[in-house]
């Protein structure tokens, strides 16, 4: 089966999604999310420029060999612009492959081992009380497992947290990058007190999972972590930077809490040590910034000998193509985890029409063949691309600090 034809999709229906759509001489075709989000265009560079003039008359049944031509043949090895160029070719090769099987992506990757995907939803509120409440809709809502983000007293802005109660946050929410302060003793002396005030809320059985998005200095994180074990979180994610791999032996030292890290990673080398040393509970890295399932299928399948399980980043900057993706993955993976979704708007969820669903806390992926989700060209092609950055945090001082 030849490849006739690549093109490269960018749409702004609220906001910037890239998508990748291969056809064949077949008539069959496959799409594949290629969102890299605040450096959308560069990204649109690499493929055409790059990528897509090589792949035309290729066998796109040869998935394997056309990863290792476009990951050798960069030579620079590895970078999230190449790894999501990558990651787009290979979602749209499996796409096409599962089309052509006629099969449901699952499938294809060894069938079934769950019959539905447990996620995570996001709530976020001004300050604790806030939260509360969007926890509470979400319990409603039907999710078993939910995200807790708030405010801090004296901190004007906080990563993660919605504008207006009931809606989600949007990282990217200004044409250049917009500047926060933060302030980690604050955030130290409060965030307990949110843990604590869903406990007695909501009881033992919700799970509860945070994000710190890399804030704190690794001996803060094992301080925040044992802090905190009395509320039983399912995670505390991204707790420190995870370049330096080996600070993650000072935190373990310390808290039991169970850790996730990796939505940042393209590659299998920027988690290894983590996972072989156990450093780390849960690897959040997804299909649309690393390699795609071909690259993230070996992540997943190493991180299982050490009893590391995934919870894929799943905010809204990864496109519901990376979504139907992801959850045909979870469906088959044996060492899953959990799954993070974040709800699309609705000009998203129109452009990008999909067999996935949700019931009861839990997706599935749809029988539908391929990864069973779609991209409307008319409707993409009203939305044109918008300049949106992410943000700067800086300490009171002006000290420029991780957001
Ligand atoms: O856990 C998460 O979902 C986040 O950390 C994201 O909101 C992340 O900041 C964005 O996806 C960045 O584009
Ligand atoms: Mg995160």
């Amino acid at each position: 089966m030849e490849i006739l034809e690549a093109r490269v999709i960018v749409t702004c229906p609220g906001r910037n999604l890239v998508t990748l759509k291969i056809v064949t001489d077949e008539g069959i075709y496959g799409i594949g999310d290629a969102t890299l989000n605040g450096r959308e265009l560069a990204v649109v560079a690499y493929l055409e420029e790059h990528v897509l003039p090589a792949l035309i008359g290729r066998d796109a049944h040869r998935i394997e060999d056309i990863w290792q031509y476009l990951y050798r043949g960069a030579y620079w090895r590895r970078g999230p612009v190449t790894m999501t160029a990558i990651a787009a070719v290979d979602v749209a090769l499996w796409d096409i492959k599962a089309k052509a099987a006629n099969m449901p992506l699952y499938q294809l990757l060894g069938g079934k081992s769950r019959e539905r995907v447990m996620v995570y939803g996001h709530a976020t509120g001004k300050d604790i009380e806030g939260c509360l409440d969007e926890v509470a809709r979400h319990v409603e809502l039907g999710y078993k497992a939910v995200r807790v983000q708030c405010g801090v007293p004296g901190i004007a802005t906080t990563y993660g947290v919605a504008k207006r109660s009931g809606e989600r946050y949007e990282p990217a929410d200004s044409d250049l990058p917009a500047e926060h302060v933060w302030d980690t003793a604050k955030y130290l002396n409060y965030v307990p007190k949110l843990f604590a005030a869903v406990r007695e809320r909501f009881g033992d059985d919700l799970h509860i999972l945070h994000d710190v998005h890399h804030r704190l200095t690794p001996i803060e994180a094992g301080r925040l972590g044992k802090a905190v074990e009395p509320y039983n979180l399912f995670w505390l994610e991204d707790c420190t930077p995870a370049e330096n791999q080996q600070s993650f032996r000072l935190i373990r030292q310390h808290t039991t809490t169970p850790l996730a890290v990796g939505e940042v990673f393209n590659s299998i080398h920027d988690c290894r040590e983590l996972i072989q040393e156990q450093l780390i509970d849960y690897i959040r890295t997804t299909l649309v910034h690393a390699g795609g399932i071909t690259h993230v299928r070996r992540i997943a399948d190493f991180a299982a000998l050490f009893q590391v399980r995934t919870g894929f980043h799943g905010a809204t900057d990864l496109s519901p193509v990376c979504m139907g993706a992801a959850l045909h993955f979870d469906t088959w993976v044996p060492n899953f985890g959990i799954q993070e979704h974040m709800p699309h708007e609705d000009r998203i969820e129109e452009v990008f029409p999909h067999a996935y669903r949700f019931e009861d806390g839990h997706f599935t992926p749809g029988d539908a063949p391929g990864h069973g989700v779609d991209i409307d060209e008319d409707l993409a092609r009203q939305y044109p691309y918008k300049r949106a950055s992410l943000p700067v945090n800086r300490l009171e001082d002006g000290t420029l600090w991780h957001w």
